[in-house]
Parts: structure tokens; sequence; C-alpha cells
């Protein structure tokens, strides 16, 4: 267990297509002697998690599973690489086939992720990384219990500011995101780490150590 991170050489892994669809795995159930865990990012919008998330999924060589989503893409968003962009009628087969192991309704859109990808990461790698809002946390923690460990990421509102006008962000989203940050940054004494996410090399090499020391 947790061999890939005390020899975090390994190259990155990135989630596949699905092409077949599979039964998942028994959440929490481990094939063989193997623990899988589950590694939630989570915490404020805009706190730079999904960055933190692709970070550390090359430098561990655990895939990040992207969740589908039926939300229009952002300027620079690509399908793939920031989400699976799905219309919302392909979203609704998913959900009726029980392809998604969770998903939520927000105010721009449906959100998902899918339990083949999930099960094939756990299954390949015994860890994989997800990034979700506070109702997917809960989501997993009842699936996996204390094997979905959860990394809580924020910034102040100043910063996600600043970052957000840096990169040409709608002016919508950025108002949304200061709109909820209270309503987000409650969640934050649930989890099992919580930092502010200032500088990322120093954020990847804390998760790093903490993720060590639940060894
Ligand atoms: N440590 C950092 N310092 C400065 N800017 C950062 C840092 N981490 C991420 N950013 C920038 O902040 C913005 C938000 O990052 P990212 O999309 O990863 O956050 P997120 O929490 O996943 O956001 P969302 O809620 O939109 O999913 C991006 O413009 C990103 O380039
Ligand atoms: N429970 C889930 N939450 C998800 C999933 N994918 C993304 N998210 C979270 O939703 C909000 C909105 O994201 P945005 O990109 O539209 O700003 C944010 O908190 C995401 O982390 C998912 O599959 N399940």
């Amino acid at each position: 267990m947790w061999k890939w991170l005390k020899s975090s050489k390994t190259s990155p892994v990135s989630p596949e297509p699905v092409n077949t669809p599979e039964p998942a795995n028994t959440p929490g159930e481990a094939g063989g002697e193997a623990k899988q865990q589950v590694i939630i990012i989570t915490g404020t919008s805009g706190s730079g998690r999904k960055d933190i998330a692709k970070r550390l999924s090359s430098g561990l060589g655990v895939p990040y599973v992207l969740p589908y989503t039926t939300r229009a893409p952002r300027p620079g968003e690509q399908d793939g690489e920031h989400y699976h962009f799905i219309t919302d009628a392909e979203f609704r087969a998913l959900q009726e086939k029980d392809e998604l192991c969770e998903s939520v309704r927000l105010e721009r859109g449906s959100y998902g992720i899918s339990k083949h990808e999930l099960d094939r990461a756990l299954q390949q790698h015994q860890a994989a990384i997800v990034v979700v809002n506070h109702e997917g946390v809960q989501t997993f923690r009842k699936l996996y219990g204390e094997n979905a460990v959860r990394i809580f990421l924020y910034v102040t509102k100043e910063d996600i500011r600043l970052r957000l006008e840096r990169e040409g962000a709608p002016s919508e989203v950025l108002e949304e995101y200061l709109r909820n940050y209270s309503d987000q940054v409650i969640y934050k004494r649930e989890s099992d780490f919580l930092l502010q996410n200032i500088e990322t090399a120093a954020t990847l090499e804390k998760i790093k150590l903490f993720l060590q020391e639940r060894i």
C-alpha cells in the first residue's frame, strides 16, 4: 500500500476515456490486501484544487479522475483536460445506466464521477484523486469511510479575485465564487488536512508529507 508515495518517480497517469462500462468494485473493498484510497481535494472555489490535483497526480503517478459535467466550458477550458463536457441527455444516460458513483446538480449544470474510471484507477494504482464539492465529500465518505481522505484547500477572497482576474475569468464566475465563499469555507473543519494554498510547490510538498504520515 502507498508504494506510489514512497517511490514518487512514477510517470504521470491520465484518466482514459470509458469505452466499455464495467460494474464498479464494491467501494472500500480492496481486491487482495492492498487498501484502496480516494484522495479528495475539496475546498473553496478558485483555491487551486484542480491545479493541485493535476500536479499531485503527475508527482505521485496516481490518476486524477476527471468529472463529467453539463456546464458550458469557460474560456480556455478543454474537454478531457478540465472536465469531460457532455450534454444533458448524455448525463441522464450515464445516470440511468448507473454509471456514476456520485453526482450533484448545481446552478450551472450537473457534475458526476464515473464508477468505471474510479474503479479502474483504484484497481491499477490503489489510489485515485478526485476534486469535488462538499456534497461529493459526503458521498465519498459514505462509500469509502476513512479511506476517503479529505484535503481542504482555501485562499483568501482577495486571492480568488486576483487569480481569476489575472486569468481573465468571466466576472459572473468571480462574483459567484465570492458569493459562495462563506458557505464553502465553513466545511474546512470537516477535513483531514486543511491548508491555505498560497504557493503551489509548498502546498504540494505539505500534501505529500501528510499522505506519507497516514501510512
Ligand atoms: N498557488 C497559486 N498561486 C496563484 N494562482 C494559483 C495558484 N493555484 C491556482 N492558481 C490559479 O487560480 C485559479 C483557480 O485555480 P483552479 O482552477 O485550479 O482552482 P479550483 O479550485 O479548481 O477552481 P474551480 O472552483 O473553478 O474549480 C486559476 O487561475 C489558477 O491558475
Ligand atoms: N460532488 C461533485 N462536485 C463536483 C464534481 N465536479 C466538480 N465539482 C465541484 O462543483 C463545483 C463547481 O465547479 P465549477 O468548475 O463549475 O466551478 C466545484 O466546487 C467543483 O469542485 C463532481 O463530479 N462531483
